[in-house]
Protein backbone atom coordinates (compact mmCIF):
# COMPACT_ATOMS: atom_id res chain seq x y z
CA UNK A 1 0.00 0.00 0.00
CA UNK A 2 1.54 3.46 -0.88
CA UNK A 3 -0.59 5.86 -0.01
CA UNK A 4 -3.20 5.94 3.11
CA UNK A 5 -6.78 7.29 4.03
CA UNK A 6 -8.10 7.89 7.28
CA UNK A 7 -11.44 9.36 6.35
CA UNK A 8 -14.10 10.95 9.10
CA UNK A 9 -17.23 9.21 7.59
CA UNK A 10 -18.29 6.73 5.30
CA UNK A 11 -19.96 8.80 2.16
CA UNK A 12 -16.50 10.85 2.29
CA UNK A 13 -14.39 7.61 1.91
CA UNK A 14 -16.32 6.27 -0.43
CA UNK A 15 -16.03 9.78 -2.58
CA UNK A 16 -12.40 9.92 -1.64
CA UNK A 17 -12.09 5.65 -3.10
CA UNK A 18 -13.87 6.75 -6.28
CA UNK A 19 -11.24 10.17 -7.11
CA UNK A 20 -8.19 7.93 -6.21
CA UNK A 21 -9.64 4.80 -8.63
CA UNK A 22 -10.61 7.45 -10.89
CA UNK A 23 -7.09 8.78 -11.22
CA UNK A 24 -5.45 5.53 -11.60
CA UNK A 25 -4.77 3.88 -8.33
CA UNK A 26 -5.89 0.70 -7.32
CA UNK A 27 -8.05 1.45 -4.42
CA UNK A 28 -10.00 -0.78 -1.64
CA UNK A 29 -11.83 1.15 1.06
CA UNK A 30 -11.89 -0.52 4.71
CA UNK A 31 -15.03 -0.42 7.03
CA UNK A 32 -12.87 0.87 10.12
CA UNK A 33 -9.86 -0.21 10.91
CA UNK A 34 -8.89 -3.74 9.89
CA UNK A 35 -8.11 -6.27 12.63
CA UNK A 36 -6.61 -9.55 12.26
CA UNK A 37 -8.61 -9.91 8.52
CA UNK A 38 -7.43 -11.33 5.29
CA UNK A 39 -5.33 -9.18 3.70
CA UNK A 40 -5.96 -6.97 0.77
CA UNK A 41 -3.43 -5.86 -2.01
CA UNK A 42 -4.20 -2.35 -2.76
CA UNK A 43 -2.11 0.87 -3.92
CA UNK A 44 -4.30 2.94 -1.87
CA UNK A 45 -6.13 1.69 1.15
CA UNK A 46 -9.34 4.47 2.51
CA UNK A 47 -9.88 3.85 6.49
CA UNK A 48 -13.94 4.90 6.49
CA UNK A 49 -14.11 6.19 10.12
CA UNK A 50 -17.35 7.65 11.96
CA UNK A 51 -15.75 10.17 13.97
CA UNK A 52 -17.07 13.55 12.15
CA UNK A 53 -19.74 14.39 15.02
CA UNK A 54 -17.97 11.92 18.34
CA UNK A 55 -15.91 13.74 21.48
CA UNK A 56 -12.40 15.42 19.64
CA UNK A 57 -10.36 12.91 21.91
CA UNK A 58 -11.98 9.59 20.30
CA UNK A 59 -11.80 11.02 16.97
CA UNK A 60 -7.82 11.46 17.88
CA UNK A 61 -7.36 8.09 19.23
CA UNK A 62 -9.78 6.38 16.27
CA UNK A 63 -7.85 8.02 13.97
CA UNK A 64 -4.24 7.09 15.23
CA UNK A 65 -5.50 3.88 15.33
CA UNK A 66 -5.91 4.24 11.26
CA UNK A 67 -2.98 5.87 11.18
CA UNK A 68 -0.84 3.23 12.82
CA UNK A 69 -2.61 0.24 10.78
CA UNK A 70 -1.86 2.28 7.47
CA UNK A 71 1.73 3.07 8.31
CA UNK A 72 2.07 -0.99 9.10
CA UNK A 73 0.83 -1.55 6.10
CA UNK A 74 4.06 0.03 4.53
CA UNK A 75 2.01 3.77 3.23
CA UNK A 76 4.60 6.35 2.63
CA UNK A 77 2.24 9.26 2.37
CA UNK A 78 -1.37 9.89 4.77
CA UNK A 79 -4.07 11.77 3.74
CA UNK A 80 -7.03 12.70 6.11
CA UNK A 81 -10.08 13.18 4.22
CA UNK A 82 -13.09 15.26 5.57
CA UNK A 83 -15.93 17.50 3.74
CA UNK A 84 -15.51 19.40 1.05
CA UNK A 85 -17.92 21.60 3.28
CA UNK A 86 -15.73 21.33 6.13
CA UNK A 87 -18.43 19.54 8.70
CA UNK A 88 -17.35 20.18 12.08
CA UNK A 89 -18.30 21.90 15.35
CA UNK A 90 -15.84 24.93 16.73
CA UNK A 91 -14.57 22.14 18.99
CA UNK A 92 -13.21 20.08 16.56
CA UNK A 93 -12.60 17.46 14.81
CA UNK A 94 -10.94 18.61 11.96
CA UNK A 95 -7.97 20.60 13.84
CA UNK A 96 -7.23 18.55 16.87
CA UNK A 97 -7.45 15.08 14.32
CA UNK A 98 -5.07 16.71 12.01
CA UNK A 99 -2.63 18.49 14.84
CA UNK A 100 -2.88 14.63 16.23
CA UNK A 101 -1.35 13.14 12.83
CA UNK A 102 1.26 15.93 12.49
CA UNK A 103 2.93 15.26 15.50
CA UNK A 104 2.35 11.01 15.42
CA UNK A 105 4.11 11.50 11.70
CA UNK A 106 6.44 14.63 12.55
CA UNK A 107 5.96 16.50 9.65
CA UNK A 108 6.38 20.25 9.65
CA UNK A 109 2.96 21.32 7.55
CA UNK A 110 0.13 19.68 5.89
CA UNK A 111 -2.18 21.46 3.46
CA UNK A 112 -6.22 22.23 4.03
CA UNK A 113 -7.89 22.01 1.05
CA UNK A 114 -11.46 21.34 1.51
CA UNK A 115 -12.57 21.63 -1.98
CA UNK A 116 -13.85 19.48 -5.43
CA UNK A 117 -14.59 21.44 -8.10
CA UNK A 118 -16.90 18.70 -10.15
CA UNK A 119 -19.50 19.33 -7.09
CA UNK A 120 -19.20 22.93 -6.79
CA UNK A 121 -16.89 23.27 -3.46
CA UNK A 122 -14.20 26.29 -3.97
CA UNK A 123 -11.92 27.97 -2.11
CA UNK A 124 -10.94 31.71 -2.35
CA UNK A 125 -9.11 33.82 0.47
CA UNK A 126 -9.65 31.24 2.33
CA UNK A 127 -13.17 31.08 2.10
CA UNK A 128 -15.12 27.99 0.78
CA UNK A 129 -18.15 28.33 -1.58
CA UNK A 130 -20.74 25.49 -2.52
CA UNK A 131 -21.42 26.70 -6.27
CA UNK A 132 -22.04 30.50 -5.97
CA UNK A 133 -23.08 30.46 -2.00
CA UNK A 134 -20.94 31.23 0.64
CA UNK A 135 -20.99 28.09 2.56
CA UNK A 136 -22.20 30.14 5.27
CA UNK A 137 -25.03 30.56 2.86
CA UNK A 138 -25.13 26.91 1.19
CA UNK A 139 -27.75 25.30 3.21
CA UNK A 140 -25.05 23.66 5.58
CA UNK A 141 -25.93 26.50 8.35
CA UNK A 142 -28.87 24.00 8.36
CA UNK A 143 -27.16 20.69 8.81
CA UNK A 144 -28.89 18.83 11.72
CA UNK A 145 -25.21 17.99 13.56
CA UNK A 146 -22.68 19.95 12.17
CA UNK A 147 -24.34 24.03 11.15
CA UNK A 148 -21.50 25.29 8.97
CA UNK A 149 -22.45 28.96 9.81
CA UNK A 150 -18.59 30.43 8.96
CA UNK A 151 -17.44 30.05 5.48
CA UNK A 152 -13.66 31.41 6.45
CA UNK A 153 -11.89 28.18 6.94
CA UNK A 154 -8.73 29.62 8.65
CA UNK A 155 -10.89 31.30 11.37
CA UNK A 156 -13.22 28.25 11.52
CA UNK A 157 -9.76 25.74 11.84
CA UNK A 158 -8.43 28.04 13.92
CA UNK A 159 -11.27 27.83 16.86
CA UNK A 160 -10.40 23.92 16.83
CA UNK A 161 -6.57 23.79 16.94
CA UNK A 162 -3.40 24.60 19.29
CA UNK A 163 -1.31 25.96 16.67
CA UNK A 164 -1.86 29.03 13.93
CA UNK A 165 -3.37 28.50 10.92
CA UNK A 166 -1.35 29.92 7.93
CA UNK A 167 -2.74 30.32 4.01
CA UNK A 168 -1.52 29.75 0.45
CA UNK A 169 -3.67 32.35 -1.54
CA UNK A 170 -4.96 31.89 -4.90
CA UNK A 171 -2.70 34.13 -6.85
CA UNK A 172 0.56 31.56 -5.29
CA UNK A 173 -1.75 28.86 -5.95
CA UNK A 174 -1.81 30.29 -10.27
CA UNK A 175 1.94 30.52 -10.06
CA UNK A 176 2.52 26.24 -10.11
CA UNK A 177 3.98 24.04 -8.00
CA UNK A 178 7.21 25.35 -7.42
CA UNK A 179 5.62 28.70 -5.60
CA UNK A 180 3.43 26.23 -3.92
CA UNK A 181 5.58 24.42 -2.80
CA UNK A 182 8.18 27.63 -1.38
CA UNK A 183 4.88 29.45 -0.03
CA UNK A 184 4.16 25.81 2.46
CA UNK A 185 7.85 26.15 3.64
CA UNK A 186 7.33 29.44 4.13
CA UNK A 187 4.22 28.76 6.42
CA UNK A 188 6.35 25.66 7.88
CA UNK A 189 9.04 28.37 9.01
CA UNK A 190 6.43 30.65 10.72
CA UNK A 191 5.45 27.55 12.50
CA UNK A 192 1.50 27.60 10.93
CA UNK A 193 1.69 24.03 10.49
CA UNK A 194 -2.18 23.98 8.76
CA UNK A 195 -1.74 25.98 5.85
CA UNK A 196 -5.34 26.45 4.17
CA UNK A 197 -4.83 26.65 0.18
CA UNK A 198 -6.89 28.13 -1.66
CA UNK A 199 -8.11 26.41 -5.09
CA UNK A 200 -10.99 26.02 -7.52
CA UNK A 201 -9.92 23.94 -10.56
CA UNK A 202 -8.83 20.26 -10.97
CA UNK A 203 -5.69 22.16 -12.75
CA UNK A 204 -5.01 23.91 -9.62
CA UNK A 205 -5.33 20.31 -7.65
CA UNK A 206 -2.74 18.83 -10.11
CA UNK A 207 -0.25 21.69 -9.31
CA UNK A 208 -1.12 21.40 -5.75
CA UNK A 209 -0.69 17.77 -6.05
CA UNK A 210 2.92 17.89 -7.25
CA UNK A 211 3.89 20.69 -4.69
CA UNK A 212 3.02 17.77 -1.96
CA UNK A 213 4.68 14.87 -3.46
CA UNK A 214 7.04 15.05 -0.49
CA UNK A 215 4.54 15.71 2.30
CA UNK A 216 4.15 12.88 5.09
CA UNK A 217 0.56 14.59 5.78
CA UNK A 218 -2.25 15.69 3.18
CA UNK A 219 -5.31 17.14 4.19
CA UNK A 220 -8.57 17.66 2.48
CA UNK A 221 -11.52 17.05 0.79
CA UNK A 222 -11.36 14.44 -2.27
CA UNK A 223 -10.85 16.93 -4.72
CA UNK A 224 -6.99 17.26 -2.95
CA UNK A 225 -6.52 13.72 -3.82
CA UNK A 226 -6.61 14.53 -7.91
CA UNK A 227 -3.24 15.66 -8.01
CA UNK A 228 -1.64 12.49 -5.99
CA UNK A 229 -1.54 9.49 -7.90
CA UNK A 230 0.65 11.06 -10.69
CA UNK A 231 3.29 11.37 -8.08
CA UNK A 232 3.17 7.67 -7.52
CA UNK A 233 2.58 7.04 -11.28
CA UNK A 234 6.08 9.70 -12.11
CA UNK A 235 8.25 7.30 -9.46
CA UNK A 236 7.21 4.01 -11.18
CA UNK A 237 5.09 2.40 -8.28
CA UNK A 238 2.07 2.20 -9.81
CA UNK A 239 0.57 -1.00 -11.85
CA UNK A 240 -1.58 -2.98 -9.69
CA UNK A 241 -5.35 -3.75 -10.71
CA UNK A 242 -8.01 -3.19 -8.52
CA UNK A 243 -10.70 -5.96 -8.15
CA UNK A 244 -13.59 -5.79 -10.55
CA UNK A 245 -17.12 -4.48 -9.47
CA UNK A 246 -19.80 -6.87 -10.92
CA UNK A 247 -23.82 -5.21 -10.79
CA UNK A 248 -26.36 -7.87 -8.90
CA UNK A 249 -29.51 -8.25 -9.66
CA UNK A 250 -32.17 -8.81 -6.65
CA UNK A 251 -34.66 -6.29 -4.74
CA UNK A 252 -32.93 -2.27 -4.27
CA UNK A 253 -33.93 -0.27 -1.52
CA UNK A 254 -33.48 3.35 -0.25
CA UNK A 255 -32.69 4.26 2.64
CA UNK A 256 -32.49 8.48 3.14
CA UNK A 257 -31.68 9.88 6.70
CA UNK A 258 -29.69 12.96 5.03
CA UNK A 259 -32.07 16.12 5.89
CA UNK A 260 -29.76 18.26 2.96
CA UNK A 261 -31.30 20.20 0.69
CA UNK A 262 -30.31 17.83 -1.73
CA UNK A 263 -31.67 15.05 -0.32
CA UNK A 264 -35.02 16.43 0.39
CA UNK A 265 -35.47 16.99 -3.33
CA UNK A 266 -33.71 13.54 -4.63
CA UNK A 267 -36.08 11.45 -2.07
CA UNK A 268 -39.51 13.73 -3.10
CA UNK A 269 -38.80 12.49 -6.63
CA UNK A 270 -38.28 8.86 -5.80
CA UNK A 271 -41.12 9.08 -4.00
CA UNK A 272 -43.37 10.50 -6.66
CA UNK A 273 -42.65 6.92 -8.33
CA UNK A 274 -42.37 4.68 -5.30
CA UNK A 275 -43.77 3.76 -2.82
CA UNK A 276 -42.22 5.38 1.06
CA UNK A 277 -42.22 4.79 4.45
CA UNK A 278 -41.36 7.78 6.92
CA UNK A 279 -39.68 7.35 9.90
CA UNK A 280 -40.70 10.11 12.47
CA UNK A 281 -38.49 10.86 15.27
CA UNK A 282 -41.27 10.78 17.72
CA UNK A 283 -42.44 7.74 16.83
CA UNK A 284 -39.46 6.21 16.60
CA UNK A 285 -38.36 7.38 20.23
CA UNK A 286 -42.04 6.37 21.33
CA UNK A 287 -41.97 3.02 19.86
CA UNK A 288 -45.23 3.54 17.79
CA UNK A 289 -42.11 2.90 14.77
CA UNK A 290 -40.30 -0.10 14.69
CA UNK A 291 -38.22 -1.84 12.79
CA UNK A 292 -40.50 -4.92 12.01
CA UNK A 293 -42.81 -2.30 10.45
CA UNK A 294 -40.49 -1.09 8.08
CA UNK A 295 -39.23 -4.32 7.06
CA UNK A 296 -42.84 -5.33 6.59
CA UNK A 297 -43.43 -2.65 4.39
CA UNK A 298 -40.15 -3.09 1.96
CA UNK A 299 -41.74 -6.67 2.08
CA UNK A 300 -44.93 -5.66 0.69
CA UNK A 301 -43.17 -3.17 -1.61
CA UNK A 302 -40.31 -5.20 -2.40
CA UNK A 303 -39.99 -4.89 -6.41
CA UNK A 304 -40.99 -1.11 -6.35
CA UNK A 305 -38.16 0.25 -4.79
CA UNK A 306 -39.10 1.52 -2.16
CA UNK A 307 -37.80 3.63 -0.03
CA UNK A 308 -37.49 4.23 4.15
CA UNK A 309 -36.73 7.72 4.96
CA UNK A 310 -36.07 10.50 8.39
CA UNK A 311 -35.50 13.06 5.74
CA UNK A 312 -36.96 16.64 6.74
CA UNK A 313 -37.04 20.27 6.49
CA UNK A 314 -35.12 22.59 8.75
CA UNK A 315 -37.59 23.40 10.71
CA UNK A 316 -39.14 19.98 11.62
CA UNK A 317 -35.23 18.97 12.56
CA UNK A 318 -34.99 21.85 15.04
CA UNK A 319 -38.44 21.24 16.21
CA UNK A 320 -37.20 17.46 17.12
CA UNK A 321 -33.89 18.58 18.36
CA UNK A 322 -35.25 21.20 20.65
CA UNK A 323 -37.75 18.29 22.26
CA UNK A 324 -35.74 15.70 22.36
CA UNK A 325 -31.77 16.74 21.79
CA UNK A 326 -29.95 16.18 19.12
CA UNK A 327 -27.66 13.66 19.75
CA UNK A 328 -30.45 11.51 21.10
CA UNK A 329 -32.76 12.26 18.14
CA UNK A 330 -29.64 11.40 15.48
CA UNK A 331 -28.50 8.25 17.43
CA UNK A 332 -32.19 6.77 17.39
CA UNK A 333 -32.48 7.44 13.65
CA UNK A 334 -29.15 5.97 13.10
CA UNK A 335 -29.87 2.63 14.55
CA UNK A 336 -32.76 2.26 13.58
CA UNK A 337 -31.51 2.23 9.85
CA UNK A 338 -28.54 -0.07 11.22
CA UNK A 339 -31.41 -2.11 12.39
CA UNK A 340 -33.77 -2.09 9.39
CA UNK A 341 -30.70 -2.82 6.75
CA UNK A 342 -29.48 -5.85 8.89
CA UNK A 343 -33.02 -6.86 8.53
CA UNK A 344 -33.30 -6.03 4.79
CA UNK A 345 -30.27 -8.03 3.97
CA UNK A 346 -31.29 -11.03 6.12
CA UNK A 347 -34.46 -10.94 3.99
CA UNK A 348 -32.85 -10.97 0.45
CA UNK A 349 -32.13 -7.08 -0.59
CA UNK A 350 -29.07 -6.96 -2.31
CA UNK A 351 -28.65 -3.34 -3.11
CA UNK A 352 -29.14 -0.85 -0.91
CA UNK A 353 -29.07 2.90 -2.18
CA UNK A 354 -27.97 5.39 1.25
CA UNK A 355 -28.11 8.93 1.27
CA UNK A 356 -26.46 10.85 4.65
CA UNK A 357 -22.86 9.81 5.77
CA UNK A 358 -23.92 9.24 9.34
CA UNK A 359 -26.81 7.15 8.11
CA UNK A 360 -24.62 5.07 6.14
CA UNK A 361 -21.77 4.28 8.59
CA UNK A 362 -24.63 3.14 10.66
CA UNK A 363 -25.80 1.15 8.01
CA UNK A 364 -22.44 -0.38 6.80
CA UNK A 365 -21.54 -0.78 10.54
CA UNK A 366 -24.91 -2.74 11.14
CA UNK A 367 -24.17 -5.18 8.09
CA UNK A 368 -20.61 -5.92 9.08
CA UNK A 369 -18.87 -5.33 5.80
CA UNK A 370 -15.53 -5.73 5.73
CA UNK A 371 -14.09 -3.63 2.56
CA UNK A 372 -15.88 -2.84 -0.78
CA UNK A 373 -14.46 -3.23 -4.21
CA UNK A 374 -14.99 0.40 -6.20
CA UNK A 375 -17.23 0.63 -8.29
CA UNK A 376 -18.34 2.93 -11.27
CA UNK A 377 -19.10 6.57 -10.50
CA UNK A 378 -23.05 7.12 -9.89
CA UNK A 379 -22.75 10.69 -9.85
CA UNK A 380 -19.66 12.94 -9.23
CA UNK A 381 -18.06 11.76 -5.97
CA UNK A 382 -20.40 9.15 -5.53
CA UNK A 383 -19.24 5.49 -6.64
CA UNK A 384 -21.25 1.87 -6.60
CA UNK A 385 -19.46 -0.50 -4.28
CA UNK A 386 -19.02 -4.07 -4.05
CA UNK A 387 -19.27 -6.07 -0.58
CA UNK A 388 -19.79 -9.86 1.29
CA UNK A 389 -21.65 -9.45 3.91
CA UNK A 390 -22.46 -12.22 6.59
CA UNK A 391 -21.93 -14.54 3.68
CA UNK A 392 -23.86 -12.25 1.26
CA UNK A 393 -23.19 -10.14 -1.65
CA UNK A 394 -24.34 -6.72 -1.37
CA UNK A 395 -23.75 -3.73 -3.65
CA UNK A 396 -24.49 -0.23 -2.48
CA UNK A 397 -24.37 3.37 -2.93
CA UNK A 398 -23.41 5.61 -0.18
CA UNK A 399 -24.66 9.33 -1.58
CA UNK A 400 -23.44 12.10 0.65
CA UNK A 401 -25.86 14.56 1.94
CA UNK A 402 -25.43 16.91 -0.49
CA UNK A 403 -24.27 15.10 -3.77
CA UNK A 404 -26.16 13.67 -6.88
CA UNK A 405 -28.65 15.02 -9.36
CA UNK A 406 -32.25 14.64 -8.72
CA UNK A 407 -32.88 10.96 -10.08
CA UNK A 408 -29.95 10.40 -7.98
CA UNK A 409 -31.30 6.67 -6.61
CA UNK A 410 -33.21 5.89 -9.28
CA UNK A 411 -29.88 5.98 -11.43
CA UNK A 412 -27.98 4.78 -8.30
CA UNK A 413 -30.33 1.19 -8.31
CA UNK A 414 -29.57 0.77 -12.22
CA UNK A 415 -26.04 1.20 -11.65
CA UNK A 416 -25.85 -1.21 -8.97
CA UNK A 417 -27.51 -3.85 -10.98
CA UNK A 418 -25.82 -3.30 -13.89
CA UNK A 419 -23.51 -6.28 -14.93
N1 LIG B 1 -36.14 13.96 10.90
C1 LIG B 1 -34.96 14.12 11.52
N2 LIG B 1 -34.85 14.95 12.59
C2 LIG B 1 -33.66 15.11 13.21
N3 LIG B 1 -32.52 14.50 12.84
C3 LIG B 1 -32.57 13.67 11.79
C4 LIG B 1 -33.80 13.45 11.08
N4 LIG B 1 -33.55 12.58 10.08
C5 LIG B 1 -32.25 12.27 10.16
N5 LIG B 1 -31.66 12.91 11.18
C6 LIG B 1 -30.24 12.81 11.59
O1 LIG B 1 -29.52 13.82 10.88
C7 LIG B 1 -28.21 13.35 10.59
C8 LIG B 1 -27.99 13.51 9.09
O2 LIG B 1 -26.64 13.33 8.87
P1 LIG B 1 -26.09 12.49 7.66
O3 LIG B 1 -26.69 11.15 7.59
O4 LIG B 1 -24.59 12.55 7.77
O5 LIG B 1 -26.57 13.31 6.39
P2 LIG B 1 -25.69 14.34 5.51
O6 LIG B 1 -24.89 13.50 4.58
O7 LIG B 1 -26.70 15.19 4.83
O8 LIG B 1 -24.78 15.10 6.44
C9 LIG B 1 -28.15 11.91 11.03
O9 LIG B 1 -27.51 11.80 12.28
C10 LIG B 1 -29.64 11.52 11.12
O10 LIG B 1 -29.87 10.46 12.03
O1 LIG C 1 -16.44 15.84 0.77
C1 LIG C 1 -17.66 15.65 0.69
O2 LIG C 1 -18.48 16.56 0.51
C2 LIG C 1 -18.17 14.25 0.91
O3 LIG C 1 -17.21 13.32 0.55
C3 LIG C 1 -18.48 14.01 2.33
O4 LIG C 1 -17.63 14.00 3.19
C4 LIG C 1 -19.87 13.74 2.57
O5 LIG C 1 -20.35 13.88 3.90
P1 LIG C 1 -21.92 13.90 4.15
O6 LIG C 1 -22.47 15.10 3.48
O7 LIG C 1 -22.10 13.91 5.64
O8 LIG C 1 -22.47 12.65 3.55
Amino acid sequence: MLLGCIADDFTGASDLANTLAKNGMATVQFVGVPRGRESVTCEAGVVALKTRSIAPAEAVRQSLEALHWLQAQGCSQFLFKYCSTFDSTPEGNIGPVAEALLDALDVKVAVVCPIFPETGRTLYQGHLFVKDRLLSESGMENHPLNPMTDPDIRRWLRRQTRGEVGLVSYDIVRQGAAAIRDALDHEAGADRRLAVVDAVTNDDLRAIGAAIADHGLVTGGSGIAVGLPENFRKAGKLGATSAAFTGLKGPGVVLSGSCSTASRAQLARHLDRHPGFAVEPEAVLSGATTVDQALAFVRDHIDLAPAVHSTADPDRVAAAQQRFGRERVAGAIERFFGALAHQLVRAGVTRLAVGGGETSGAVVTALALDHFAIGPEIDPGVPALASRGSGREIRLALKSGNFGAVDFYDKALRVLERA
